[in-house]
């Protein structure tokens, strides 16, 4: 990138709206929900690390004096960042010089790249260009082998359930800094792996938990009054009214399976449409309204009308409702399974439908799920799926629970502003598989400023070692967590020369524990 390049700024007028994320200066604690909507579509692109250097960090927000921080300060600042977005082991001194601020030479240019697939909502996509970064936006999910093939020219992926990260795709791509699960479930990733290659998974916690609860609302009152049955021989012409069978769900009771965040949601609506509900989880909850918990499975599989699945898909709970579990299910009960694909064994709930011991089921997640819409729905994906789709009274629906317009723009807000977050100021709170660590923000006022971020294998040692490379400078401030093996320093330092930011960046980068290292300004 040429000096002129380099210069080009958003013109910001005071009333101008802000043209980045409104990160407040103290960020600690504040969850990225609370930030509100997405930004106002920018004019004019900026690199985040521009952004960073020349508007993020102010106290003040947009339109204060610290926008008139250099130019060519923001420039080096772009410089100096790229270095960090190189491999962990990419030799600094062979990267290709460029022209720099006033004539000088400067490392590497570039934009973030980000891959997003499946469809994620596009103001996601806009929120993230708007930051400055290059996005690609893809409809469907990437197998294991067109990620191998694509992925090494991002450094930031956004999924949603079905794109599969595997280790073998992490371990091939060192150049990846982070990944964004825009929905609820992080099964889909191996998260240890990405952690143990210096890689920061998020996603988004809550932010479809109400569109779940209110289709299984919907699926219990239509299940119990077969309504999909009823409209299906409607549509072939056939006239079939009958009340045997059909039945009011006042009164009822539902037993909810996991009462996180979708199962206690569900739980007040259930109880304001009459039912009574009782719930298992592993853990003690306290209840909301009259519910009340049960100690074990079998109990509330045999004490519910409704049974309803809301736990995450991990080893404890894959298989977790197969032959026996649906045997202790009340006779004429009902089974949803809104959760993930593999916590049921759809074969054995075939056959209880068939038996006619369950009088209904609805499914929306199954082991295996095409991975784009159209055709593909078939016995490919499993040998229950012919099966299933000749029973009655069982709702199919293709893993729509959270998908909805209002989850969806919320997701995207969220997730896309955590990626940024952490791609431009190191912020790690809400991350899955990291520590969760984050600084409040430089004041900016002073360009001699770095902030190190610097993901290590959790040793002991390592923080003696990273403050004597820094013990000439002023550590204005630093925190450090660890999350199992590994740990991440955050520290912001005065006084730094631009001369001297390589040969830190060096140092830091070559002790024995880093895994990941990066400085920002
Ligand atoms: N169908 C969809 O589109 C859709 C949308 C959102 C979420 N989901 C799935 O729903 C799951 C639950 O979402 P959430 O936001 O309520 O999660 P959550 O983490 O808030 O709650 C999950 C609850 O399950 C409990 N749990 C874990 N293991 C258990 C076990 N063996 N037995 C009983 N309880 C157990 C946990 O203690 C927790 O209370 C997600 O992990 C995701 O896989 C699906
Ligand atoms: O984990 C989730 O949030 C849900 O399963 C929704 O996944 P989706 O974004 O792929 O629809």
């Amino acid at each position: 990138m040429s000096a002129s390049n380099a210069n080009r700024r958003p013109s910001v007028s005071a009333s101008d709206p802000p043209t980045f994320i409104p990160i407040p200066a103290n960020t600690r604690g504040i969850p990225a929900s609370s930030f509100g909507p997405l930004s106002p579509v920018a004019t004019t692109g900026t690199s985040p690390l521009a952004s960073y250097a020349s508007y993020g960090t102010s106290p003040q927000g947009p339109g204060s004096h610290n926008r008139q921080r250099s130019t060519s300060s923001a420039a080096f600042g772009i410089a100096r960042q790229l270095t960090a977005f190189l491999p962990a082991d990419y030799p600094l001194d062979e990267e290709p010089e460029h022209e720099g601020p006033n004539g000088g030479s400067a490392k590497k240019q570039g934009k973030v790249k980000v891959l997003l697939l499946e469809n994620i909502n596009l103001d996601a996509a806009n929120f993230l260009k708007n930051a400055g970064y290059e996005v690609d936006h893809v409809s469907k999910a990437y197998s294991e082998e067109e990620l191998l093939q694509k992925l090494p020219n991002y450094q930031a992926i956004g999924i949603r359930s079905k794109t599969k990260i595997t280790k073998k795709v992490i371990d091939a791509n060192p150049q990846l800094l982070v990944i964004g699960c825009f929905c609820i479930g992080t099964n889909q990733v191996d998260l240890d792996s990405a952690a143990k290659k210096g890689i920061a998974v998020f996603n988004s916690p809550f932010s479809n938990s109400r569109s779940v609860a209110e289709l299984v609302i919907s699926e219990i009152i239509a299940l119990s009054r077969q309504l999909t049955d009823r409209s299906g021989e409607l549509k072939q012409g056939i006239w079939n009214k009958v009340s045997k069978g059909c039945w009011e769900i006042r009164g009822k009771t539902l037993g909810i399976v996991g009462y996180g965040h979708i199962g206690a949601q569900l739980s007040v609506l259930a109880e304001a449409f009459g039912m009574s509900v009782i719930y298992y989880d592993v853990i003690p909850i306290m209840p909301l309204g009259t519910a009340r918990q049960v100690d074990t499975l079998e109990d509330l599989l045999s004490k519910s009308d409704f049974v309803t699945l809301h736990v995450p898909e991990i080893p404890d709970t894959i298989g977790m409702m197969g032959a026996l579990e649906f045997s202790q299910m009340k006779n004429g009960a009902y089974f949803i399974n809104n959760a993930r694909g593999k916590v049921v064994d759809l074969d054995a709930l075939a056959d209880a439908l068939e038996s006619k011991h369950l009088a209904g089921a609805a499914i929306d997640v199954f082991p295996r799920e095409p991975g784009s819409n159209g055709p593909g729905f078939d016995g490919s994906l499993g040998s229950f799926i012919p099966r299933l789709r000749q029973l009655n009274n069982l709702i199919l629906t293709p893993h729509i629970g959270g998908s909805t317009e209002e989850a969806q723009r919320a997701i995207g807000s969220e997730v896309a502003t955590a990626l940024v977050r952490y791609l431009n100021y190191g912020t790690t709170l809400g991350s899955v598989n990291f520590p969760e660590v984050d600084l409040r923000a430089i004041t900016a006022q002073d360009e001699r400023h770095i902030r190190l971020c610097f993901v290590h294998r959790n040793e002991p040692g390592v923080l003696k070692v990273v403050n004597n490379i820094l013990s000439d400078h002023n550590i204005e401030k630093q925190f450090s967590d660890s999350k199992g093996d590994i740990a991440y320093l955050m520290a912001d330092i005065s006084g730094v020369g631009h001369e001297e930011v390589a040969d830190i960046y060096t140092q830091i980068k070559r002790t024995q524990a880093n895994i990941l290292t990066r400085l920002l300004y």
